[in-house]
């Protein structure tokens, strides 16, 4: 079966200057591969600065790799065609990150991307609106509310519409979770994983919660400084991790869901 997703030898290198006298720094990602099939999570995981970040921007296309491809139902992504990449690798903005403008409804925060990304009419616009506001498990009438009318939980429903707006095949989130309360965060996991299912999304997170972690990914990726150290299926990660840094994040796990 043709992955969704592919990922082949992707690799990124930065060098930055901070200062005239300093020694500029240097950051490399390794040569990361995986696969991604209809439906499946992904986790990555790992140590801060470790290049989880770096390669969901590659991901999406906000970063642009130094070598390697992107592969989508098997059909090769050209690294700088952000709008198709934009199209079917979503990235999804947390609302923390100020990511609803306060300043528009909730509708027209919708109706940006599909003003630029379709040939949609108003009313065929307004429509798919609706649609993903429902699908979201909202309102077609919370199209007209500001970010300061919603709840934690609706922002976080509205975050992913947004995602969800223009039908990608794979969501890709940096800490999606982290700053819900976990009542919100309860819903939001069942929400996605329900998206997941009845649309065969592909779904790639970063998250530093391995109880998450090991509750919704199938396949988990875990980075050190720069490269994947170790990547499997969730089970084996948590049972027989092969690596000692993968042995020290699941013991770290452990001792912590024992004690609770
Ligand atoms: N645009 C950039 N230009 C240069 N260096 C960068 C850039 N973005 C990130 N880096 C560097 O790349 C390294 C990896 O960063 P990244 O944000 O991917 O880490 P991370 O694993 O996501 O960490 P965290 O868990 O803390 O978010 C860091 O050393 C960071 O300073």
């Amino acid at each position: 079966m043709t992955p969704l997703l592919s990922v082949e030898n992707l690799s990124w290198r930065k060098v930055t200057k901070t200062g005239l006298f300093q020694k500029p720094s240097v950051f490399e990602l390794q040569p990361v591969n995986f696969e991604l099939q209809p439906g499946e999570t992904m986790a990555i995981v790992g140590e801060n600065g470790s290049g989880k970040s770096i390669l969901a921007k590659l991901l999406v296309g906000a970063e642009i790799p130094t070598q390697g491809d992107i592969y989508l139902n098997g059909e090769k992504l050209a690294p700088d065609n952000i709008r198709e990449r934009c199209l079917k690798i979503r990235m999804i903005f947390q609302h923390s990150q100020g990511s609803l403008n306060p300043a528009i409804t909730l509708g027209s925060l919708l109706d940006e991307p599909l003003k630029l990304n379709t040939t949609l009419d108003s009313k065929e616009r307004k429509e798919k609106i609706e649609q993903t506001l429902t699908m979201v498990g909202m309102l077609p009438d919370h199209a007209h509310y500001y970010r300061h009318m919603l709840s934690e939980g609706q922002r976080q429903r509205a975050a992913l519409a947004r995602a969800l707006i223009l039908n990608p095949q794979v969501l890709v989130a940096d800490e999606p979770f982290a700053a819900l309360d976990p009542s919100v965060r309860s819903q939001t996991v069942n929400l996605l994983l329900k998206l997941q299912n009845d649309l065969g999304l592909g779904f790639v997170f970063i998250s530093h919660n391995l109880g998450i972690v090991r509750h919704i990914s199938d396949r988990v990726l875990v980075m050190r400084e720069g490269r994947v150290v170790e990547s499997g299926k969730t089970n084996d990660i948590f049972t027989w991790p092969k690596t000692e840094y993968s042995q020290k994040i699941v013991s770290a796990y452990q001792t912590l869901t024992t004690k609770k």
